[in-house]
């Protein structure tokens, strides 16, 4: 990925994530997560490469065609963005309008019929007799669960999140942590969270993915995960040198 101005912020990055498997991204400022995050969201363009998401190639696709596919993709970011005048649940359906083709809908009413299955991704989230309470009377912790509830709610096949927890506290933190690996497991979600929590990331993913200017630095099962690799990340000097990844 090369920005307008020339900026190469992701050179050569590949990685695959499967259903029911949840990968850390981990790097330090600058690094490239967010641009990575925004390649596989279609929200920038990458400049060469493919961004397969359930054999399609989002990379290729434009109009229509784009905004259906990104439909698989559902996406959380460090601030939650709820409406916060209105209802818990009204903020969960807002997840399904995608897939909502009236005019009523195309003018922000929000599709009733979904009503019940955005209950289901609230309760998966533990905040089912929340449903009519106004956002704004919500915690950080539990306005980030709904924002996790309302991106199932548009039933993606994978949940990426940018920095999910980085606004909770540390008990917050583990919540919304424990919620993500159940829904990995249990719906077969493929999940890539980005983290400056490296023991957050080694405690709850499959794997951590390092970024280091742009690049892939290591890509390692969190048990066979190097820790001197990953202090490296957050180190301006050279990554070590023979340590297997
Ligand atoms: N729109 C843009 N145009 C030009 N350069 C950009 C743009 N967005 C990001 N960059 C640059 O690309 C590099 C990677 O940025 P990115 O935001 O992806 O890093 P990051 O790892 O997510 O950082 P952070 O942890 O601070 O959020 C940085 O050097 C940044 O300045």
């Amino acid at each position: 990925m090369r920005y307008p101005n020339g900026h190469q912020a992701l050179n050569d990055v590949s990685l695959q994530v499967r259903p029911g498997e949840m990968v850390a991204v981990l790097g330090s400022n600058g690094s490239g997560k967010s641009t990575l995050l925004r390649c596989i969201t279609r929200l920038v363009a990458p400049t060469s490469g493919l961004v397969r998401v359930d054999g399609q190639d989002l990379a290729a696709l434009e109009g229509a065609q784009l905004r259906a596919a990104r439909r698989g993709v559902g996406v959380v970011f460090q601030s939650p963005a709820l409406v916060r005048r209105r209802s818990v649940i009204a903020n969960v359906i807002a997840g399904a309008l995608g897939r909502s083709r009236g005019l009523g809908c195309q003018f922000g009413r929000l599709p009733r019929d979904e009503l019940p299955f955005a209950a289901e991704c609230l309760e998966q989230v533990g905040l089912l007799d929340f449903a009519h309470r106004r956002a704004d009377t919500l915690s950080g912790g539990q306005a980030q669960r709904v924002a996790v509830a309302r991106a199932l709610c548009q039933r993606p096949v994978a949940l990426l999140a940018d920095e999910p927890v980085a606004s909770l506290d540390p008990d917050a933190a583990v919540e919304v942590m424990q919620i993500l690996r159940r829904l990995t497991d249990e719906q077969q979600l493929c999940v890539v969270v980005i983290l400056h929590q490296p023991e957050l990331g080694l405690s709850y993913a499959d794997r951590v993915v390092g970024l280091r200017a742009g690049s892939v630095a290591f890509d390692s099962p969190c048990d066979l995960v190097d820790e001197a690799r990953v202090r490296a990340l957050y180190r301006s000097a050279p990554e070590p040198q023979g340590v297997q990844s």
